[in-house]
């Protein structure tokens, strides 16, 4: 079975097109400003606007209603992608009160960071696995750091669930083989620079992932 495939952190139409045309499942679109990727609403609706058989993803860190509210008033998003220290209760109330799925992002170092994720259980739709940000990072992701993929072997999810971080075209299908994901979720990877994806390494992530 071939992975599903989210590209995150779009800012552009034509890197868009290039995800769509290489079968990517989700498109990614960061809206947390200190982000080298982050886009305005209207930018978002304007890049997203032809994007239908593909899922939508609004990526969001310790948003307030009000910033919630904000983005989706304009941009038709399908699922919720929360990265920062979101708790239960508070992804439950986000799910109920905007009516979307939710994927909630557990920070991994080491095996015992997993067991997090049953706190989700009950109130997301969805996880994503990605490693912990480097000391002295500005960014709770995006930056281009892998974790051990060995902890995921066996490892039994009750969510659906995506790997994430550090993931490029010349690594993603051994971090399938190894961690057993059937979801990758990839921004720094198929980019030329911080905040600049690359229609040639968007392609290349993609045949892999699904290629393997
Ligand atoms: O991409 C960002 O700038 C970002 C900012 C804040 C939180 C998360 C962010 N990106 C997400 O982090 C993971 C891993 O990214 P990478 O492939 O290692 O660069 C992924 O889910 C991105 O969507």
């Amino acid at each position: 079975m071939s992975a599903e495939v989210k590209i995150c952190g779009l800012t552009d139409a034509d890197t868009v097109d290039a995800a769509l045309e290489a079968g990517a499942d989700y498109l990614g679109l960061v809206f947390f400003a200190q982000s080298p990727r982050a886009i305005e609403p209207d930018a978002a609706a304007e890049i997203l606007q032809f994007a239908d058989d593909v899922i939508k993803v609004g990526l969001f860190v310790d948003a307030d209603d009000a910033a919630l509210d904000r983005v989706l008033s304009t941009v038709r998003l399908d699922l919720l992608q929360f990265h920062g220290n979101e708790s239960p209760e508070r992804i439950e109330q986000v799910r109920l009160d905007f009516g979307l799925p939710v994927m909630k992002v557990i920070p991994v170092s080491g095996a015992a960071d997993l067991e997090r994720a049953e706190l989700f259980v009950p109130v997301a739709d969805r996880l994503l696995f990605d490693a912990k940000p480097p000391k002295g990072s500005d960014l709770p992701g995006g930056n281009a750091v892998s974790f051990d993929w060995t902890i995921l072997q066996g490892f039994k999810c009750r969510l659906p669930w995506m790997l994430a971080g550090g993931l490029t075209p010349a690594n993603v299908a051994q971090a399938i083989r190894i961690s057993g994901a059937t979801a990758v979720d990839v921004s720094s990877g198929v980019e030329s620079a911080p905040g600049t994806k690359d229609s040639d390494l968007i392609r290349a992530f993609i045949r892999a992932a699904k290629a393997s």
